[in-house]
């Protein structure tokens, strides 16, 4: 996939930008503050539809504008298609492909696969479980249509069982059949979202041993455990057996909503052991498995976007960086740096055909 021309009209910083792209590298330069991450956020949106930053749509239309609008072609190999995205102040995001609607916002994701690498994958690490989760859940969704839509369905379940719960709170009532009719939706959407991420986890943690390997050179034992409440019990036992609890609590406490990925380092958790170098060689080894594996499912390559990452690495990671990207041939790249001199050197090294936009 290759997104020749990308357009931003009143998008965050940027009152009109056009750019014309190259097929291998594209890189972004200028000083602090001037819009380079907002152009990579955009590309973002082209491939997942909302922020990679987790800004609310309305947010990012410029301050004292009315709508945002970002237009990309993308040519998939067999043709160009124009991506729209336009967000207005006052009424709901609009997604076309070619001129036409979506139905679903969710059909859109995997048409164009993406992986970010920036310096706020760190959050990760350091966050809570619902980080993890929506990183695990965008990687699925790039790689399998009816993923999205079955996790949206079992939020909706979640929140109108929840509300539920909390209308029998109000009104001092408990009526358990009437609350089990959720049972079926949850169990039906929730073990198909189970056995997704379980599988997809699965196929990931070797190969984000070897990349780690690669790029630190160190020794550790890396492992990525997916923790999920349906690992030793069907999720019918489950919701039995927190009945009453889910009652005084009026909410689901239990179910694939609190899933977590533990990323451990020679058996303890990263969070606590690993050195800031180690956290940083493991989180660049687990976007390139992310990469590999969305490539490998959907035989797309994703478009690469690199956020202020040759910054915030020493030499040595940045050499097994770009002799990684030069050995996988990763596709398009786009690349954020206030430096020219060392864009410039690393476009150098990754010896492929570029284009660097200053700002
Ligand atoms: N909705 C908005 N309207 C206007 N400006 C915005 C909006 N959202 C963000 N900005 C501005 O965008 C700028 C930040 O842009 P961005 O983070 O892309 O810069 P950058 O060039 O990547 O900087 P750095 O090198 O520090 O990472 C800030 O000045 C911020 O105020």
């Amino acid at each position: 996939m290759i997104i020749k021309k990308l357009s931003l009209i009143n998008f965050k910083n940027h009152h009109e930008r056009n750019f014309e792209f190259s097929a291998q590298i594209n890189c972004f330069v200028g000083n602090n503050g001037v819009g380079k991450t907002n152009i990579l956020d955009g590309l973002y949106y082209l491939s997942m539809a909302k922020s990679f930053l987790g800004n609310k749509d309305l947010n990012n239309i410029k301050t004292d504008e009315d709508f945002f609008t970002i237009e990309g072609i993308i040519d998939d190999g067999e043709k160009e298609n124009i991506i729209k995205i336009q967000q207005p102040k006052e009424a709901k995001k609009i997604i076309k492909k070619n001129d036409k609607s979506y139905d679903r916002m969710s059909d859109h994701i995997g048409f164009l696969p993406s992986v970010i690498i920036s310096p706020y994958d760190s959050n990760l690490i350091s966050d809570s479980g619902e980080s993890r989760r929506k990183f695990l859940d965008s990687m699925i969704s790039q790689t399998d249509s009816d993923y999205l839509f079955n996790l949206i369905q079992y939020q909706k379940t979640v929140q109108q069982r929840n509300a539920l719960l909390k209308d029998f709170a109000k009104n001092r009532y408990f009526d358990a059949d009437n609350l089990e009719i959720y049972n079926e939706p949850l169990i039906r959407f929730g073990t198909r979202i189970f056995e997704k991420r379980r599988e997809f986890t699965d196929s990931i943690v070797p190969l984000i041993q070897n990349y780690y390997d690669i790029i630190s050179k160190g020794k550790e034992k890396i492992t990525v455990i997916y923790e999920s409440d349906l690992s030793d019990q069907t999720f019918g036992t489950l919701l039995q057996q927190n009945l009453e609890k889910d009652r005084i609590l009026t909410y689901t406490s239990k179910g694939i909503h609190k899933d977590d990925l533990l990323f451990e380092m020679n058996g303890t958790s990263m969070k606590k052991t690993a050195s800031q170098g180690q956290q940083k060689s493991f989180l660049i080894a687990l976007k390139l498995s992310q990469m590999n594996r969305i490539k490998e499912l959907t035989a797309k390559t994703p478009i690469l976007l690199l956020d202020d990452i040759f910054d915030k690495l020493d030499d040595t990671r940045v050499s097994q960086l770009i002799e990684l990207v030069n050995q996988e041939h990763f596709g398009q790249i786009f690349i954020t740096d206030t430096s020219r001199e060392r864009t410039e050197n690393v476009v150098k090294r990754i010896n492929e055909e570029s284009k660097i936009f200053e700002l």
